[in-house]
């Protein structure tokens, strides 16, 4: 019995210039899962990524959010529909403290805190910030400045800035790049906890992390889907395989 998708695109089409990065892109996210987007560089992952999240429009095809069109829709929008995206570069106010930029991150969410605003909305706001930092296990940092965390702590205080937007949708680009073993395995427990709540969307280059977390994996190459499928088959399809070889 499949649910209706979360996230889906239909024929979703990206040129620049003569060059297609995306072609004919039917893809679909179901709610409750992690999926994973891999494939070789220059697959069309990240322009996939800008896509459903505003930064790019697409040149043709259609990006429907629980059925509704938001094709094209600004950064900002899409934000308020409840899709947000962790970017590879970390995304963090240095000068401030983790509890500071969590709560400026769930200001920005109006629509939802609208209530919050009208009774005691700091003190609320601050215990829903603290409830964001014990999710990314950053509660003990609250009031350290975000420039003071390690790398790693510094990635996951960013995806608590977007989880402090309450998406229904969570897209991380390359949550695990440049991280230390012992960090990436932060990352993992991370993620997998998050996931227990929340749809997440995930390109990530590392296969043990693709591996560990995913529930369903797309392969991207040359701009289409190459395959589909649970883990087990995506590392059992010999053209997945192929296009790695390739690489
Ligand atoms: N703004 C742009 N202008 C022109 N070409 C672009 C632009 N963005 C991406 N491309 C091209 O589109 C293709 C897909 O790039 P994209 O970055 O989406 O791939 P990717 O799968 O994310 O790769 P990587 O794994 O290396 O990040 C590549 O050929 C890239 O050079």
């Amino acid at each position: 019995m499949d649910a209706s998708p979360l996230l889906s695109t239909e024929r979703l089409t990206m040129h620049f210039g003569g060059l297609a990065a995306l072609e004919n892109v039917n893809f679909a996210v179901r709610p409750g899962t992690i999926h994973a987007i891999i494939g070789p560089n220059g697959a069309g992952k990240s322009t996939f990524f800008n896509c459903i999240t505003g930064v790019l429009r697409p040149t043709s095809g259609r990006i429907l959010l629980q059925g509704e069109e938001i094709t094209g829709l600004p950064p900002e929008t899409i934000s308020q529909k409840s899709i947000a995206r962790s970017y590879q570069i970390t995304n963090i106010f240095p000068g401030s403290t983790c509890i500071e930029n969590i709560r400026i991150a769930s200001q920005s969410r109006q629509y939802s805190w609208s209530i919050l605003r009208h009774h005691r909305s700091d003190a609320l706001a601050t215990d829903k910030a603290l409830v964001v930092l014990d999710a990314i296990a950053l509660r003990d940092k609250a009031g350290e400045l975000a420039s003071n965390l390690s790398h790693g702590e510094q990635r996951h205080l960013e995806i608590g800035i977007a989880l402090a937007t309450e998406p229904k949708l969570l897209c991380l680009d390359e949550p695990t790049a440049g991280m230390s073993a012992s960090e990436t395995l932060d990352m993992i427990d991370l993620v997998r906890r998050i996931g227990a709540n929340l749809t997440i969307l995930i390109v990530e280059h590392d296969m043990h992390v693709v591996m560990s977390l995913a529930d369903r994996i797309t392969v991207f190459d040359y701009g289409q889907i190459l395959a589909e499928g649970t883990p087990e088959e995506i590392q059992a399809n010999p053209q997945v395989q192929e296009a790695y070889l390739k690489m």
